[in-house]
């Protein structure tokens, strides 16, 4: 199958898996099984070490599974989720790392929850030594994370590999890692495996090198090219070296960059934890104890296969709906941020938010602009209790320019500070289409805010 040649199946897949469809990610759920602790290389971001109930970013997880746990918690969480489409491996460690693990947890979950799809997330060092396997058990999503395509640019990022009893530093590190990736992307694509890569932004070591990994992963089949900012894990090497995550309006315009190109980009990656289970952006692991998991749970496969009928009509008329209403790119259009848990819902407090949905609108339709984090939440601080006025004038220089701010509620100092920054809070409920064509209606700034800021 040639890279670029996406199948029926492959397009009802992609439909269904709220990682790679912007439409899919509002009514299907994803559960990642934190199986695989180990990492056969170090990247200067990434820090698993540190523990804390407030950190949402990948690596972080509560408990690591067995294979064996794992079965039992992806029965339970089938047997109560109807929605969920995707069951994936994504750490906290590399999932190839754990090679063991991870491939029995996935065998486990095709013979019991055979209507998922299975998904991976790797590093891509190894990933070429196990195409066979993800072939035979009918691994249909692979996530690669390239960072950099230039060993030069990679050793900034990459200090160690280790590959076979070897350990590998400097540029010959990097090297090593990025040709792997490159080939296990290339085998893959040409097997018709959807491959989405991931890339992290750093400013001052890849942000200008992008759009080359862009084009050359582009070339080599990646389905979708999923750019996400730095997060500046506490203990990592880059808070050490005092690095910045990139200011939202910097990712923006390199994903705008990226689509004008040509390649597919994903906008609307939460950045979840390798244990989050649920809507993207709605952590409810939770709400799935492994101890009160059943021996046996019944699994309604009649019933889940019913009820992902229905959404999948509920997600075709929307995009029709969507199509008709297609935006003129010339129109005047308002900004838009959403304070929300997930689910489609405007349904988060402000002071609760650890990041917000942002949105432009015409009046008539709806756009989603991305996702942006409140960095200064946990910024490298252990307790997790920073200044909260700095903390505020973080989020608002973050929301500088919006026009509107939903919330499920709001205290006084802050409504008054984003006020006075020309953003104004309104307190909603409900569905966040809804809620923003209402707000921007209902408001009696509209003449005077129908040009956006941004
Ligand atoms: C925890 S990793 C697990 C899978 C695999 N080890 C990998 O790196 O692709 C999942 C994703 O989170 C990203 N990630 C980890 N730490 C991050 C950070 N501090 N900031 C942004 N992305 C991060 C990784 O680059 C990867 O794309
Ligand atoms: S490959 Fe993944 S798990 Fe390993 S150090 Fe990098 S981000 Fe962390
Ligand atoms: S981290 Fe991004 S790509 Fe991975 S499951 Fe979450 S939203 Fe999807």
């Amino acid at each position: 199958m040639q890279p670029s040649c996406i199948s029926n199946e492959a397009e009802e897949e992609i439909s269904r898996h709220p990682c790679y469809s912007e439409e899919a990610h509002r009514f299907y759920a994803r559960m990642h099984i934190p199986v695989a602790p180990a990492c056969n290389i170090q990247c200067n971001y990434c820090n698993r070490k540190f523990d804390c109930v407030n950190e949402s970013r990948p690596g972080v997880v509560s408990e690591v599974l067995s294979p064996e746990q794992a079965e039992r918690k992806v029965k339970g969480v089938a047997a109560q989720l109807m929605q969920l489409s995707v069951v994936g491996v994504a750490g906290p460690g590399d999932p190839l790392a754990n090679p063991e693990q991870t491939f029995d947890t996935f065998a486990r979950v095709k013979r019991h929850v055979p209507d998922v799809s299975l998904c991976l997330s790797t590093n891509g060092l190894t990933l070429y030594r196990h195409v066979d396997e993800i072939i035979e058990l009918g691994i249909r999503h692979v996530t690669i994370t390239i960072n950099a395509i230039d060993p030069d640019v990679g050793r900034e990022i990459y200090p160690w590999v280790f590959d076979e009893g070897v350990r590998y530093e400097g540029r010959e590190a990097a090297e090593l890692l990025i040709s792997r990736q490159l080939q296990g992307l290339e085998m893959l694509a040409k097997l018709g495996i959807l491959v989405k890569v991931n890339s992290i932004m750093i400013p001052g070591v890849n942000d200008h090198h992008l759009p080359a990994v862009s084009k050359r992963v582009k070339e080599l089949g990646a389905t979708l090219h999923n750019v996400t900012p730095l997060i500046i894990a506490p203990g990592s090497q880059y808070e050490a070296d005092g690095r910045k995550a990139p200011r939202p309006k910097e990712l923006h315009n390199l994903q705008e960059l990226l689509g004008r190109d040509g390649m597919k980009v994903m906008r609307h990656c939460r950045q979840c934890r390798a244990d989050a289970i649920g809507l993207l952006g709605q952590d409810r692991n939770q709400d799935f104890p492994l101890e009160a998991m059943e021996d046996d749970p019944a699994i309604n496969e009649a019933a889940r296969a019913q009820f992902q009928h229905d959404l999948d009509a509920k997600i075709r008329e929307r995009v029709k709906v969507r199509r008709e209403r297609h935006m003129q790119e010339n129109a005047p259009k308002i900004r838009v941020a959403v304070a929300t848990r997930g689910g489609d819902k405007v349904n988060q407090h402000f002071g609760h938010a650890t990041e917000f949905l942002v949105y432009d609108t015409d009046g008539a339709e709806v756009q989603l602009l991305g996702v942006r984090k409140i960095q200064a939440y946990c910024h490298g601080k252990a307790d997790c209790n920073g200044d909260k006025a700095a903390t505020l004038q973080e989020i608002i220089s973050i929301l500088s320019d919006c026009r509107i701010l939903l919330c499920s509620g709001i205290g006084e100092g802050p409504r008054a500070s984003l006020n006075k920054a020309g953003v104004l809070p309104l307190v909603r409920k409900g569905g966040i289409q809804e809620a923003i064509l209402e707000s921007v209606k209902y408001s009696s700034y509209f003449e005077n805010i129908n040009i956006s800021k941004g």
